[in-house]
């Protein structure tokens, strides 16, 4: 295999290849840009004007994500799957992927759209250089763009596999995007109703791509991820990086949430009762006294049929220590 597949090997040893570029069997032209960061070009005559970014490794210890990107990049490496657009493979926080930690000082899925600016140190700066190479990626007129960041949550979950898709004043979210999602085994999708400092907000936001946060399981190390099941997402990216992609015109069955309110950690002496173990999705009861704060804080359930996402009393002051989430329908959708 072209040594420039072996992108994962290359970023866990902290290597820069001798050779930058190197055209596969097929004709496809593979570019190392950066540390974790290679562009691959299919032959002019193949390009079907399709731009796709696929991300993980944003947190360093979501293994599944980054063996699953491993695994693409081996097939086009080895001329096994022929690229018909052109793809920015991305692993977002290197140095944590090798200590097998979500992040080393700062959550790099916190410091996107102007927040790296407002902060100092390596995740800043990894941020900032994703957001460098997003925008360049995505620079060229008239092609689709399309980015999919993967991740593992920290929890298990009543909903094993979902999407989380960003949101920006005066565009609205599209169906088409949600069929596909369905299709690679999505079974729900969250639909933000804020702006966001997370990657896929600025790419949506900034960058005018179709973006989506994939959850897909558990975060385990790598080399036990047997029970993340990614073979449906697998087999529909290949679709869409070979132009391959069957029809899809049915949301039957996908699961849409809002967000009614997310749960900002403001002090130390925030408290949030849930046990440890909860699962993301689980239904929080009306009335129920979800977390404190300072200053008498208190959130307390009023919604209807409200779940939880995400919940995290670890996380540093200011941040979103939680997600509540109520269900919606298709009706805003175009
Ligand atoms: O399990 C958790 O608590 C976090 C899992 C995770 O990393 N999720 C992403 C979601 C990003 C988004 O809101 O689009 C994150 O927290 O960065
Ligand atoms: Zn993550």
């Amino acid at each position: 295999m072209l040594a420039l597949g072996k992108l994962l090997e290359l970023t866990l040893a902290g290597r820069e290849p001798a050779q930058k570029i190197q055209l596969t069997v097929d004709g496809v032209q593979m570019r190392w840009l950066s540390e974790g960061a290679l562009e691959v070009r299919p032959p002019q005559a193949r390009d079907n004007g399709g731009d796709l970014l696929l991300s993980s490794g944003i947190h360093g210890n979501e293994t599944a994500p980054i063996e699953l990107l491993d695994r693409l990049l081996h097939g086009i490496a080895r001329g096994e799957i022929k690229p018909r657009n052109r793809i920015l493979f991305l692993f977002g926080n290197p140095e944590a992927m090798r200590r097998g930690e979500r992040y080393l000082e700062l959550d790099v899925n916190r410091l996107f759209n102007g927040r790296h600016e407002k902060n100092i140190g390596p995740e800043a700066m990894r941020a900032a250089e994703l957001e460098q190479l997003a925008r360049s990626f995505f620079s060229v007129p008239d092609r689709s763009r399309l980015h999919y960041d993967l991740h593992t949550a920290i929890r298990g979950s009543k909903i094993e596999q979902f999407a989380l898709y960003p949101w920006k004043e005066g565009r609205q979210h599209s169906r088409r995007e949600l069929e596909r999602l369905r299709a690679a085994g999505m079974e729900a999708v969250l639909l933000q109703n804020k702006t966001s400092i997370t990657f896929t907000a600025f790419t949506y936001e900034q960058l005018e791509a179709e973006a989506f946060t994939l959850e897909l399981g558990k975060a385990r190390p790598f080399g036990q991820n047997q029970g993340v099941d990614v073979s449906r997402l697998e087999t529909r990216l290949k679709q869409i990086i070979e132009g391959t992609e069957p029809e899809t015109d049915s949301l039957d069955g996908l699961k849409l949430f809002a967000v009614a309110r997310e749960v900002i950690k403001h002090s130390d002496a925030f408290l949030m009762h849930l046990p440890a173990d909860v699962e993301n999705f689980s239904e929080l009861e009306k009335g129920y006294l979800l977390a404190e704060d300072v200053a008498k804080t208190r959130w307390v359930i009023e919604e209807e049929g409200a779940r939880i996402i995400f919940p995290n009393p670890k996380v540093k002051n200011g941040l979103r220590a939680g997600i509540l989430i109520v269900p919606t329908t298709d009706a805003g959708l175009v």
